[in-house]
């Protein structure tokens, strides 16, 4: 059955051309990687462009895991932002603090591995304006998000929370649909699922992604 509606994020850009392929595909927010750690970490003048390159209507997204406020301020002095991502083990009261100092909408990304997980979305969707639920990292991962992996999409399916929330976590332009329909997800966002090695992105693959997601 056709999902409209399904709204798409693509996370991790790292270039101006990536961010065409994202709003010719028809997805709704595009995402910055200040991770420094990241294969997909952008910063300075090229994060600025890359953000600069979205056309009205398309939400920039910056990505930020544990950040301080020296690193918010920097980016946030030279890189146009709509909303702030954070993916780190950032408490409630630190989430607070972010939104009450930058006055921006915030994601917060939550690990899911078992139910238990589940069930603290409730309390961040009392402090956030979105969630994203994405596959919880292994112990050993180097990264807390972008691993490529998929969890159990019964634990949540037909949950929903106080606020909006996006299904991430090993979506690929093949399991999006899938994924859509065991969850009832209304978003999705990806990273390594349309790109052709760690940190490049592949237009073909955004776009089948997107269309698959919007069925
Ligand atoms: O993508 C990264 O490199 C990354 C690094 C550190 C924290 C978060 C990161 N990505 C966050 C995202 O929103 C990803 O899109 C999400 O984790 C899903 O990734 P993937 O399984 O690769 O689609």
């Amino acid at each position: 059955m056709s999902e409209p509606g399904i709204q798409v994020k693509i996370c991790g850009l790292t270039k101006p051309q990536d961010m065409e392929a994202v709003a010719a595909a028809g997805a709704s927010y595009a995402g910055l990687n200040f991770f420094p750690k990241s294969p997909r970490y952008v910063s300075g003048a090229l994060a600025r462009e890359i953000s600069l390159a979205a056309p009205v209507g398309l939400a920039r997204v910056g990505l930020f895991v544990n950040a301080d406020d020296a690193q918010l301020d920097a980016v946030l002095a030279e890189v146009p932002l709509d909303f702030l991502q954070l993916h780190g083990a950032e408490t409630p009261e630190r989430i607070e603090e972010i939104r009450a100092r930058y006055g921006l909408p915030l994601i917060k990304a939550v690990g899911v591995a078992d139910a238990e997980d589940v069930s603290k979305l409730s309390d961040y969707a009392r402090h956030a304006d979105m969630l994203l639920v994405d596959a919880k990292p292994p112990k050993n991962a180097e990264l807390p998000g972008g691993n490529g992996l998929t969890f159990d999409w019964r634990l949540i399916a037909g949950r929903r929370w106080s606020v909006p929330w996006m299904l991430a976590g090993g979506l690929t332009p093949d399991n999006v649909a899938e994924a859509v329909k065991l969850t009832g997800a209304r978003m999705v966002d990806v990273a390594s699922g349309v790109e052709s090695a760690p940190g490049v992105k592949d237009p073909e693959m955004i776009a089948r992604f997107t269309a698959a997601a919007q069925g």
